[in-house]
């Protein structure tokens, strides 16, 4: 075990399919894998790395329709059914302010269908061809459940404001290419990751889930 606390860290297992999330959350967390192999990540990072551990698990799990935190809560529940023990879960929307916030929990969707071009996720801004209106934010909701017999998964919501621009910089996360954060010059795809680890989506709802795991695994 990383930690050297008497008591053994609480496990979690971490539901994705996306590689590129779990690099993140890691990175975020610096929570080690359950395994062994140190806990090494971000600074800040310790009280979590001394507490839990991270491990993953990759199910493709069906997604619910409707709000992101429904959806993610729905998702924490099957996940934690096939994993039998504490699972966490996130699911991550891209909203556009002049669409009332689509593609939102789809953009999934709209990246495989509209990205295919030289540059991936430039279909992405095109979307926003005929509004004046760029702004978007980036949202993740984490979802906790305790256990398979869990109903009512704990849900952390992160949220970063940027706009829709053209798509630049490496194309190997999702829709990094085409947002622009507030108060950056850089894209997500351009900056660098531990730029995008200090202010993202993903960051902000693990500063939340990090407060909760942390206080619940104290005393
Ligand atoms: O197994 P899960 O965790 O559901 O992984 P997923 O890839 O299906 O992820 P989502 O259902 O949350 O869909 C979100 C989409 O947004 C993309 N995405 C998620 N976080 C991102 C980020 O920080 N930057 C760019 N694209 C991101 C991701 O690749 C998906 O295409
Ligand atoms: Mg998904």
């Amino acid at each position: 075990m990383a930690s050297s606390s008497s008591s053994a860290p609480l496990v979690v297992t971490f539901v994705t399919g996306n590689e590129n999330k779990l690099k993140e959350v890691r990175a975020i967390l610096g929570a080690d894998d359950g395994g062994g192999g140190g806990g090494a990540g971000a600074a800040g990072a310790s009280d979590v790395a001394s507490t839990f551990a991270l491990r993953s698990q990759k199910v493709d799990l069906p997604e619910l329709q409707g709000e992101p935190e429904d959806i993610a809560a729905e998702k924490a529940k099957l996940a934690a059914r096939a994993v039998g023990g504490p699972t966490l879960v996130e699911d991550t929307s891209l909203c556009y302010v002049a669409l009332k916030g689509l593609p939102g929990p789809y953009v999934k969707w709209f990246l495989d269908k509209l990205g295919h071009e030289a540059r991936r996720a430039l279909g992405l801004c095109k979307l926003l061809a005929g509004y004046e209106d760029k702004r978007a934010y980036a949202q993740c909701v984490f979802a906790y459940a305790e256990g398979p017999a869990d109903e009512r998964p704990r849900v952390f919501v992160g949220r970063t404001d940027g706009k829709i621009v053209d798509a630049r910089g490496p194309s190997d996360f999702g829709w990094d290419p085409v947002f622009q954060p507030e108060g950056h010059e850089e894209t997500y795809a351009e900056m660098d990751k531990a730029v995008k680890n200090s202010i993202s989506h993903r960051y902000r709802a693990l500063e939340k889930f990090r407060a909760f795991i942390v206080e619940k695994t104290s005393g």
